[in-house]
Protein backbone atom coordinates (compact mmCIF):
# COMPACT_ATOMS: atom_id res chain seq x y z
CA UNK A 1 0.00 0.00 0.00
CA UNK A 2 1.22 3.53 -0.62
CA UNK A 3 0.31 6.99 0.59
CA UNK A 4 2.76 9.19 -1.39
CA UNK A 5 0.03 11.50 -2.66
CA UNK A 6 -2.05 14.44 -1.50
CA UNK A 7 -5.17 12.55 -0.43
CA UNK A 8 -5.36 11.36 3.17
CA UNK A 9 -8.45 9.21 2.54
CA UNK A 10 -6.92 7.42 -0.48
CA UNK A 11 -5.11 4.08 -0.29
CA UNK A 12 -3.27 3.02 -3.45
CA UNK A 13 -2.85 -0.75 -3.41
CA UNK A 14 0.64 -1.03 -4.89
CA UNK A 15 0.98 -4.82 -4.55
CA UNK A 16 3.04 -6.12 -7.51
CA UNK A 17 0.32 -8.55 -8.64
CA UNK A 18 -2.24 -5.72 -8.71
CA UNK A 19 0.11 -3.50 -10.69
CA UNK A 20 1.02 -6.26 -13.17
CA UNK A 21 -2.62 -7.16 -13.79
CA UNK A 22 -3.57 -3.49 -14.18
CA UNK A 23 -0.90 -3.08 -16.87
CA UNK A 24 -2.48 -5.98 -18.79
CA UNK A 25 -5.89 -4.29 -18.45
CA UNK A 26 -4.61 -0.94 -19.67
CA UNK A 27 -3.23 -2.50 -22.88
CA UNK A 28 -5.65 -1.61 -25.68
CA UNK A 29 -5.17 -5.05 -27.23
CA UNK A 30 -6.57 -6.86 -24.18
CA UNK A 31 -9.94 -8.34 -25.14
CA UNK A 32 -13.10 -8.32 -22.95
CA UNK A 33 -12.72 -11.96 -21.83
CA UNK A 34 -9.29 -11.23 -20.34
CA UNK A 35 -10.22 -7.71 -19.20
CA UNK A 36 -13.11 -9.11 -17.13
CA UNK A 37 -10.98 -11.87 -15.60
CA UNK A 38 -8.21 -9.42 -14.64
CA UNK A 39 -10.71 -6.97 -13.13
CA UNK A 40 -12.19 -9.76 -11.05
CA UNK A 41 -8.73 -10.84 -9.83
CA UNK A 42 -7.69 -7.28 -8.94
CA UNK A 43 -10.99 -6.70 -7.12
CA UNK A 44 -10.24 -9.74 -4.97
CA UNK A 45 -6.74 -8.49 -4.19
CA UNK A 46 -7.93 -4.96 -3.32
CA UNK A 47 -10.83 -6.53 -1.43
CA UNK A 48 -8.31 -8.18 0.88
CA UNK A 49 -7.07 -4.72 1.92
CA UNK A 50 -10.52 -3.15 2.13
CA UNK A 51 -11.77 -5.86 4.47
CA UNK A 52 -8.62 -6.01 6.62
CA UNK A 53 -10.22 -4.39 9.69
CA UNK A 54 -13.74 -5.82 9.53
CA UNK A 55 -15.02 -6.59 13.02
CA UNK A 56 -15.23 -10.21 14.13
CA UNK A 57 -17.43 -11.91 16.69
CA UNK A 58 -17.22 -15.52 17.80
CA UNK A 59 -19.52 -18.49 17.39
CA UNK A 60 -19.42 -21.84 19.11
CA UNK A 61 -18.60 -24.66 16.67
CA UNK A 62 -17.27 -28.18 16.95
CA UNK A 63 -14.23 -29.24 14.98
CA UNK A 64 -13.75 -33.00 14.50
CA UNK A 65 -11.44 -32.79 17.53
CA UNK A 66 -12.95 -30.32 20.02
CA UNK A 67 -15.52 -27.58 20.60
CA UNK A 68 -14.28 -24.02 20.22
CA UNK A 69 -15.44 -20.43 19.95
CA UNK A 70 -14.41 -19.48 16.41
CA UNK A 71 -14.23 -16.05 14.71
CA UNK A 72 -16.87 -15.04 12.16
CA UNK A 73 -17.66 -11.72 10.46
CA UNK A 74 -19.68 -9.72 12.97
CA UNK A 75 -21.77 -7.61 10.60
CA UNK A 76 -23.55 -8.00 7.28
CA UNK A 77 -21.77 -6.54 4.26
CA UNK A 78 -23.36 -5.17 1.11
CA UNK A 79 -21.47 -4.86 -2.16
CA UNK A 80 -22.97 -1.99 -4.17
CA UNK A 81 -22.05 -1.80 -7.86
CA UNK A 82 -22.31 1.41 -9.84
CA UNK A 83 -23.67 0.14 -13.17
CA UNK A 84 -22.45 -0.93 -15.53
CA UNK A 85 -18.73 -1.13 -14.93
CA UNK A 86 -18.98 -1.77 -11.19
CA UNK A 87 -20.39 -5.22 -11.99
CA UNK A 88 -16.94 -6.30 -13.13
CA UNK A 89 -15.47 -5.53 -9.70
CA UNK A 90 -18.41 -7.02 -7.80
CA UNK A 91 -17.59 -10.36 -9.48
CA UNK A 92 -14.33 -10.49 -7.52
CA UNK A 93 -15.67 -9.21 -4.21
CA UNK A 94 -18.57 -11.67 -4.34
CA UNK A 95 -16.09 -14.56 -4.48
CA UNK A 96 -14.21 -13.10 -1.53
CA UNK A 97 -17.34 -12.45 0.59
CA UNK A 98 -19.97 -14.96 -0.58
CA UNK A 99 -22.28 -14.00 2.29
CA UNK A 100 -22.49 -10.38 1.11
CA UNK A 101 -25.75 -8.91 -0.11
CA UNK A 102 -25.67 -6.86 -3.28
CA UNK A 103 -27.11 -3.57 -4.38
CA UNK A 104 -27.03 -1.69 -7.69
CA UNK A 105 -26.99 1.99 -8.56
CA UNK A 106 -27.35 2.66 -12.28
CA UNK A 107 -25.59 5.82 -13.42
CA UNK A 108 -24.85 7.04 -16.90
CA UNK A 109 -22.40 9.89 -17.47
CA UNK A 110 -23.63 12.40 -20.03
CA UNK A 111 -20.76 12.87 -22.54
CA UNK A 112 -21.55 16.59 -22.96
CA UNK A 113 -22.12 17.76 -19.38
CA UNK A 114 -20.06 14.95 -17.73
CA UNK A 115 -22.83 14.81 -15.11
CA UNK A 116 -24.15 11.44 -13.85
CA UNK A 117 -27.77 10.50 -14.57
CA UNK A 118 -29.50 8.00 -12.35
CA UNK A 119 -31.53 5.25 -14.08
CA UNK A 120 -31.78 2.40 -11.57
CA UNK A 121 -31.53 1.84 -7.83
CA UNK A 122 -32.04 -1.45 -6.02
CA UNK A 123 -30.64 -1.92 -2.53
CA UNK A 124 -31.28 -4.55 0.14
CA UNK A 125 -33.69 -3.39 2.86
CA UNK A 126 -30.92 -3.76 5.45
CA UNK A 127 -27.67 -2.51 4.03
CA UNK A 128 -25.12 -2.50 6.90
CA UNK A 129 -21.52 -1.95 5.83
CA UNK A 130 -21.13 -1.00 2.18
CA UNK A 131 -18.31 -1.65 -0.25
CA UNK A 132 -19.17 0.61 -3.19
CA UNK A 133 -17.46 -0.40 -6.43
CA UNK A 134 -16.77 1.36 -9.72
CA UNK A 135 -13.50 0.86 -11.63
CA UNK A 136 -13.21 4.48 -12.81
CA UNK A 137 -13.07 7.62 -10.65
CA UNK A 138 -12.79 10.28 -13.36
CA UNK A 139 -14.51 13.60 -12.48
CA UNK A 140 -15.74 11.91 -9.29
CA UNK A 141 -19.34 12.89 -10.03
CA UNK A 142 -20.68 9.34 -10.31
CA UNK A 143 -19.07 8.04 -7.12
CA UNK A 144 -20.07 11.14 -5.14
CA UNK A 145 -23.65 10.79 -6.41
CA UNK A 146 -23.75 7.09 -5.48
CA UNK A 147 -22.67 7.91 -1.92
CA UNK A 148 -25.44 10.54 -1.77
CA UNK A 149 -27.93 7.81 -2.78
CA UNK A 150 -26.66 5.55 0.01
CA UNK A 151 -26.83 8.33 2.60
CA UNK A 152 -30.42 9.15 1.57
CA UNK A 153 -31.26 5.47 2.14
CA UNK A 154 -30.00 5.78 5.71
CA UNK A 155 -26.55 4.21 5.36
CA UNK A 156 -24.15 5.74 7.90
CA UNK A 157 -21.21 7.63 6.36
CA UNK A 158 -18.71 5.67 8.39
CA UNK A 159 -20.06 2.38 6.97
CA UNK A 160 -19.13 3.23 3.36
CA UNK A 161 -15.90 2.44 1.51
CA UNK A 162 -15.29 3.14 -2.17
CA UNK A 163 -13.21 0.78 -4.30
CA UNK A 164 -11.98 1.89 -7.70
CA UNK A 165 -9.40 0.59 -10.13
CA UNK A 166 -8.03 3.79 -11.69
CA UNK A 167 -8.53 7.24 -10.20
CA UNK A 168 -7.85 10.72 -11.52
CA UNK A 169 -6.55 13.42 -9.15
CA UNK A 170 -9.43 15.69 -10.23
CA UNK A 171 -12.00 13.04 -9.32
CA UNK A 172 -10.33 12.19 -6.04
CA UNK A 173 -10.32 15.88 -5.09
CA UNK A 174 -14.03 16.25 -5.90
CA UNK A 175 -14.96 13.03 -4.13
CA UNK A 176 -12.95 13.84 -0.99
CA UNK A 177 -14.49 17.32 -0.86
CA UNK A 178 -18.01 15.85 -1.07
CA UNK A 179 -17.38 12.89 1.25
CA UNK A 180 -14.27 13.54 3.32
CA UNK A 181 -14.89 10.65 5.70
CA UNK A 182 -15.32 7.94 3.04
CA UNK A 183 -12.10 5.94 2.49
CA UNK A 184 -11.15 5.22 -1.12
CA UNK A 185 -9.09 2.22 -2.27
CA UNK A 186 -7.62 2.18 -5.77
CA UNK A 187 -4.94 0.43 -7.82
CA UNK A 188 -3.64 3.60 -9.46
CA UNK A 189 -3.77 7.37 -9.14
CA UNK A 190 -3.26 8.44 -12.75
CA UNK A 191 -2.01 11.71 -14.20
CA UNK A 192 -5.07 13.73 -15.24
CA UNK A 193 -8.31 13.89 -17.24
CA UNK A 194 -8.40 14.67 -20.95
CA UNK A 195 -10.85 17.15 -22.53
CA UNK A 196 -13.54 14.43 -22.66
CA UNK A 197 -13.01 13.71 -18.96
CA UNK A 198 -11.37 10.36 -19.69
CA UNK A 199 -8.54 9.32 -17.39
CA UNK A 200 -5.00 9.67 -18.85
CA UNK A 201 -3.34 7.21 -19.33
CA UNK A 202 -6.31 5.26 -17.93
CA UNK A 203 -7.68 2.27 -19.79
CA UNK A 204 -10.48 3.76 -21.88
CA UNK A 205 -14.15 3.20 -21.16
CA UNK A 206 -14.29 0.46 -18.55
CA UNK A 207 -17.92 -0.47 -19.22
CA UNK A 208 -17.30 -0.81 -22.94
CA UNK A 209 -14.18 -2.90 -22.38
CA UNK A 210 -15.95 -5.24 -19.92
CA UNK A 211 -19.04 -5.77 -22.07
CA UNK A 212 -17.52 -5.44 -25.55
CA UNK A 213 -19.71 -2.45 -26.46
CA UNK A 214 -16.90 -0.40 -28.02
O1 LIG B 1 -16.09 9.98 -12.28
P1 LIG B 1 -17.03 10.22 -13.42
O2 LIG B 1 -16.60 11.37 -14.28
O3 LIG B 1 -18.44 10.33 -12.99
O4 LIG B 1 -16.88 9.01 -14.42
C1 LIG B 1 -16.81 7.71 -14.02
C2 LIG B 1 -18.02 6.95 -14.44
O5 LIG B 1 -18.02 6.80 -15.87
C3 LIG B 1 -18.12 5.42 -16.19
O6 LIG B 1 -19.43 5.02 -16.33
P2 LIG B 1 -20.27 5.30 -17.68
O7 LIG B 1 -21.05 6.56 -17.56
O8 LIG B 1 -19.35 5.19 -18.85
O9 LIG B 1 -21.32 4.13 -17.65
P3 LIG B 1 -21.08 2.57 -17.94
O10 LIG B 1 -20.42 2.00 -16.71
O11 LIG B 1 -22.45 2.07 -18.18
O12 LIG B 1 -20.20 2.46 -19.15
C4 LIG B 1 -17.48 4.75 -14.99
O13 LIG B 1 -17.79 3.40 -14.88
C5 LIG B 1 -17.96 5.58 -13.84
O14 LIG B 1 -19.24 5.19 -13.37
O1 LIG C 1 -11.52 7.17 -18.32
C1 LIG C 1 -12.73 6.96 -18.07
C2 LIG C 1 -13.60 7.97 -17.62
C3 LIG C 1 -14.90 7.67 -17.37
N1 LIG C 1 -15.34 6.41 -17.58
C4 LIG C 1 -14.51 5.43 -18.01
O2 LIG C 1 -14.94 4.29 -18.18
N2 LIG C 1 -13.24 5.74 -18.27
MG1 LIG D 1 -18.86 3.58 -19.72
Amino acid sequence: MSSTHDFPTLTVVSHPLVQHKLTLMRDKNTQPIHFRQLLKEIAMLIGYEVTRDLPLSSEPIETPVAPMNAPVLAEPITIVSILRAGLGMADGLRELIPSAREGHIGLWRDPETKQPHEYFIKLPSEVGRVILVDPMLATGGSAAHAVDVLLKRGVAREEIRLVTLVSAPEGMKTFAAAHPSVPVYTAALDEKLDDKAYIVPGLGDAGDRIFGTL
